[in-house]
């Protein structure tokens, strides 16, 4: 096992508005990792850094042993928050688009996870329930074979009946050797999906763990720790 992520020194600042203080992180590879921290900690901005779309800031960013650029980018797939998908294509269309920009994306993963969400191929994203198309952005995120997959909140507006679905659909699919690093405010409904977390607040990296040690060291669930240091 090695080290998927690795962070030296890293600050970055939005004009006057530090948003990341001094980080200093390693992520083993191979994980399952939740990036947990109240609203405004900056995880956000971390992802987008991982992602090479920030690229002003200071200190090392290093991805499977490469400074972000153009290979990171190729080893990473990034879900924002609130993705930006062409509303006017249907499923199908979308699965044809994303084939032809991405080399590393599968078509047999993106029928393979709309059958299973029941996401009819023929429908225009447009059309869509705000939910539905959340989960057709998720399931376009994942079908690209990557190293590290940085999802940004990607339970947000997915009702908690279809949460167990995704997760079991996340670890049955994934590829091997390759990191999840998930933001995610529904630590509940993560928690087993989740084998590392990592703290932050207020740009700062509070702690960084695997989630067995958690829950041995403090007798309680990620959920019931994290309630304990943020509070
Ligand atoms: N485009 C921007 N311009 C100025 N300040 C920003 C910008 N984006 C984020 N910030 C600030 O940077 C800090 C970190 O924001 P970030 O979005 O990374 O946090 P977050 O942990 O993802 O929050 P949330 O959980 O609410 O999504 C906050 O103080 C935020 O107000």
């Amino acid at each position: 096992m090695g080290n998927i992520v690795k962070i030296n020194n890293l600050n970055m600042s939005y004009g006057k508005t530090a948003a990341l203080k001094n980080i200093n992180l390693e992520l083993p590879d191979d994980n399952f990792i939740g990036l947990l921290g109240p609203n405004g900690s900056g995880k956000t901005t971390l992802l987008k850094i991982l992602a090479g779309l920030i690229t002003y800031y200071t200190g090392e960013v290093h991805i499977d042993g490469q400074p972000v650029s153009t290979y990171t980018k190729s080893i990473v797939s990034y879900l924002p928050s609130s993705p930006y998908v062409n509303p006017r294509l249907t499923l199908e269309q979308l699965i044809n688009t994303y084939a032809s920009f991405f080399p590393n994306f599968s078509r047999e993963k993106a029928n393979y996870f709309f059958d299973y969400l029941h996401l009819a191929k023929n429908t225009m994203f447009s059309h869509l329930s705000k939910g539905l198309q959340e989960q057709v952005a998720l399931s376009l995120a994942l079908s690209k074979n990557s190293k590290l997959y940085l999802l940004d909140e990607p339970f947000g507006g997915i009702d908690v009946s279809t949460r167990d679905k995704i997760n079991d659909m996340i670890v049955t699919n994934y590829p091997n050797n390759s990191t999840f690093l998930i933001v995610t405010h529904e630590i509940h409904d993560m928690e087993s999906l989740l084998n590392y977390v990592v703290f932050i607040k207020n740009g700062e990296i509070l702690l960084a763990k695997s989630s067995d040690s958690i829950r041995s060291g403090n007798a309680q669930s990620i959920e019931g720790f994290y309630k304990e240091a943020f509070k």
